[in-house]
């Protein structure tokens, strides 16, 4: 089923936001009426991801059998009036939901439930991210593409989809590390008293699982160092690093459902640092290592990045990590190297 809304908008409170004068860009959703789907759409839509100016089409996939519920949720999204929303696509099928996308967030994948790891998921999830790497290949926009795997283990998702994409460039291809970075700089501005704006250069190393190493090493608070503002490394080791790697647990644990708006949320920031830039600010992504400080070449890696005003992203070079830390990086490494082994056969 495929369902494109014309609209056209151009008075009123749509006035300032009516992204008029821009062609609109097509972002492509999966699991696009699951939990985090229902958060995501109404934010891209808003104008949340891409600025208040940039008009959007967004391109749903759901499976067959969650396409009634994707009906009422673009009901939902019409009955918003978005001034930038210049267009509703449905369907189930994953070219035609990826057709000349600029932007896919590939979200559609089994959560889990109290007492599994995400890497848990890996066989159940594996098989969706090689079709959609296909698709993604076959129909997606090969030269804007930006592709974002949140469904989990998502590192290894973006790895799968990547390599089942050879006709687009593997750096286009992340995972999502950026609620991990969320959560850590919410942890520390508690700790520092501060504003999560005073926390700079902390970063998350690795999987987006247990084994992520939250580091905040080089970190600033307010332009000090973190560790000596701190300066409780107990504090740090016992207190600070597993709650950042636990939190994901500890939300289902509470809510009974993993984090879905807060997932949504770090979709958003970034998608929307890895459009415009983070102003020479760190974040964490999880890209494509070309080997950078060991990671071995080819796995999706969580890095420190600053990415520039043209949506160009680097790695922060030149970081010296400590005997402690390098333990951690080599953990969350070593799982990474065997989640991939788990799924050579759709590593083409
Ligand atoms: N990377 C991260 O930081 C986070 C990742 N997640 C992961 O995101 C994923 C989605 O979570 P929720 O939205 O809470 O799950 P959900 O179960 O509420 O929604 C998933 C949606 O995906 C759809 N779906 C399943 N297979 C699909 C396919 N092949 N194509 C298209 N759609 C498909 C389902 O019909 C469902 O509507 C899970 O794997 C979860 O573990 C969740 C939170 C944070
Ligand atoms: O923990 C989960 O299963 C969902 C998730 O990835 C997170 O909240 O970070």
């Amino acid at each position: 089923m495929n369902k494109i809304l014309a609209r056209s908008f151009s008075t009123g409170a749509n006035f300032f936001a009516s992204g008029k004068g821009k062609a609109p860009v097509r972002v492509a959703i999966t699991g696009a009426s699951g939990q985090i789907g229902y958060q995501l759409l109404f934010r891209i839509a808003s104008g949340d991801m891409l600025g208040k100016d940039q008009p959007i089409i967004l391109q749903c996939l759901e499976l067959p059998g969650a396409m009634n519920s994707l009906k009422g949720v673009a009901m939902e999204l019409d009955d918003c009036a978005f001034p930038l929303l210049k267009g509703i696509v449905q369907s189930d099928k994953p070219e035609e939901a990826f057709a000349g996308a600029d932007y896919a967030l590939l979200v559609g994948a089994r959560p889990r439930s109290k007492g599994m790891e995400r890497g848990d998921l890996l066989k159940a999830n594996a098989e969706i991210f090689s079709v959609q790497g296909k698709a993604l290949d076959k129909s997606a926009n090969r030269d804007t593409l930006r592709v974002l795997v949140v469904g989990n283990p998502a590192n290894t998702n973006a790895l799968i989809a990547a390599r089942n994409a050879p006709n687009i460039d593997p750096k286009r291809f992340s995972a999502m590390t950026r609620l991990d970075h969320n959560r850590g700089l919410a942890q520390l501005a508690d700790k520092t008293g501060s504003a999560v704006t005073d926390i700079e250069k902390f970063c998350i190393w690795g999987n987006h699982s247990a084994t992520q190493y939250p580091d905040i090493n080089f970190g600033t608070v307010k332009g000090k160092s973190l560790v000596n503002t701190i300066n409780d490394q107990k504090w740090v080791k016992d207190n600070f690093i597993p709650t950042v790697q636990q939190r994901g647990a500890a939300i289902i644990a509470a809510r009974g459902l993993s984090s879905a708006a807060s997932a949504a949320s770090a979709a958003i920031d970034h998608m929307r640092d890895w459009t415009y830039g983070t102003n020479g600010q760190w974040t964490s992504m999880a890209i494509y290592s070309e080997g950078e400080y060991g990671a071995d070449k080819g796995l999706y890696f969580s890095f420190p990045v600053i990415v520039d005003n043209k949506g160009k992203y680097e790695i922060v070079k030149g970081l010296k990590l400590d005997q402690f830390s390098q333990e951690r990086f080599d953990a969350t490494r070593k799982e990474l190297l065997s989640e991939m082994d788990g799924v050579k056969e759709l590593l083409p």
